[in-house]
This record gives structure tokens, C-alpha cells and sequence, in this order.
């Protein structure tokens, strides 16, 4: 039976007096990969965090699993979000952060080493998070997102700070991700990502 992961009817989200959002429509099937692409300040991650129950819409309807999104465990046990730059345990190395996250969840879907290995981060396990790269500390925040158990993967920007190689081995990893069943939606400005992805703007015009 089909059944999409998300649906998004007639959303509309305004910001103190500002009307971000107007007339959203969006339906993403598991297995999917969507790129959510535009100007800045079109309303991209305001979109996301709809997706999350992290913003309330002004009016609209959005169902994820077939429920409107809801911030409680059943939610998060399915959904990782990449969203801005974590705030880090002081003086836990990027190793220990990704055993944190190995620690909580009962079924991790890699090792520790592997998500180092897989990030390219083996070689700064054991620099904090703050004596690394910008685009390392990325990396740790996607290894982090990718280590844990999910079905559904929200990006927002997942690019930011990386470089051409590891933004074209990301563009593999998500299809991957894809190709195991689970689905993605990011928020991007990267040309390559997006090509990779079915394009909507956040009207709700496919590209
Ligand atoms: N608290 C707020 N009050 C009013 N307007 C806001 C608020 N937060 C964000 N906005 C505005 O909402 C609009 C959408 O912001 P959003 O961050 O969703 O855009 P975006 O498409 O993700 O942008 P970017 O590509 O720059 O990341 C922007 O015009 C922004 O200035």
C-alpha cells in the first residue's frame, strides 16, 4: 500500500509579522531523497522544523508517519535531524561523542570506528570537538546523525562547511541511506546534493 512518510497541505507559517511560509504542498515516499532548495531566506529550514514539531504552523496540515509530528520518543526514534552546530560536552573527544551517541541507542547502524572511518575522522578522535575543522566538526555532527538509528533523515545544510570531496561522498552516503530504505530530506545550496534528489522549493513547486 502506498503510504508517504510525509505529507504537507496548504502550510503556512508566519514569523512575528513576516508570512515565511504560504501555501506549502509536499508528499515524500520512503526511499526518498528531496532536496529542499532556494534563495535565502525562502523558508527552508522554517520548513524543516515544521517537520519536526519544532515550529508550529500558523495553519496547514503535516502529517509525518501518518501523524502531525510530535516531539516525544516514538518520534525521535525514527527521525535524526541535522540541524545547527550541536553544543559539545566539554572535554569529551569526537570519539566520545559518537559513544555517547552509540550508548543510547540499542541498535547504532555502525560502530564507532566505522563512523570515524566513514567520516574521515579517525586520525582527530581524540581532539575535542573545538580543536577541530569547521568542516571536521561537521563531519562529526553528520557521523553523529548517520550513527544512530533512523528511518528518516532531516538535513538542514548538511554541506555547510565541507569540502567538493567529502560533499560528493556525502551525496553516496544519502544514497545509500536511500537505497536501505530509509528516507532523506535536506534543506541545501549544494548543486551536487540536489542533483542527486527530487527539488522542491518550499512554495511547493517542484523544480
Ligand atoms: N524569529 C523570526 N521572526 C521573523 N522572521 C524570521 C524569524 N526567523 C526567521 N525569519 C525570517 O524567515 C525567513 C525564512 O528563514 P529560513 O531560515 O527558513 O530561510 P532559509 O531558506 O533556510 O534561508 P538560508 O538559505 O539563508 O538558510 C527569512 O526571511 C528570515 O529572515
Amino acid at each position: 500500500m502506498y503510504e508517504p512518510i510525509i505529507e504537507v497541505a496548504g502550510l503556512a507559517v508566519d514569523l512575528g509579522a513576516n508570512p515565511v511560509l504560504r501555501d506549502v504542498r509536499l508528499t515524500v515516499s520512503p526511499g526518498e531523497i528531496v532536496a529542499v532548495v532556494g534563495p535565502n531566506g525562502c523558508g527552508k529550514s522554517t520548513l524543516l522544523r515544521c517537520l519536526t514539531g519544532l515550529q508550529p504552523a500558523t495553519s496547514g496540515e503535516i502529517r509525518m508517519f501518518g501523524e502531525p509530528p510530535a516531539d516525544n520518543a516514538r518520534f525521535w526514534s525514527r527521525v535524526a535531524l541535522l540541524g545547527d552546530e550541536p553544543a559539545w560536552y566539554p572535554g569529551l573527544t569526537a570519539r566520545e561523542h559518537l559513544e555517547l551517541m552509540g550508548a543510547v541507542h540499542a541498535t547504532p547502524r555502525m560502530t564507532v570506528d566505522a563512523a570515524l572511518d566513514v567520516f574521515a575522522l579517525t586520525e582527530r578522535a581524540d581532539a575535542v570537538p573545538l580543536n577541530l575543522s569547521t568542516g571536521q566538526r561537521q563531519r562529526l555532527c553528520l557521523a553523529a546523525t548517520l550513527l544512530r538509528p533512523s528511518t528518516l533523515l532531516l538535513l538542514d545544510e548538511p554541506e555547510r562547511g565541507l569540502d567538493a570531496a567529502f560533499r560528493s561522498r556525502l551525496a553516496g552516503l544519502l544514497g545509500d541511506y536511500a537505497a536501505g530504505g530509509g528516507t532523506v530530506v535536506m534543506a541545501t545550496h549544494d548543486e551536487g546534493l540536489a542533483a542527486h534528489a527530487r527539488q522542491v522549493f518550499p512554495s511547493g513547486v517542484t523544480a
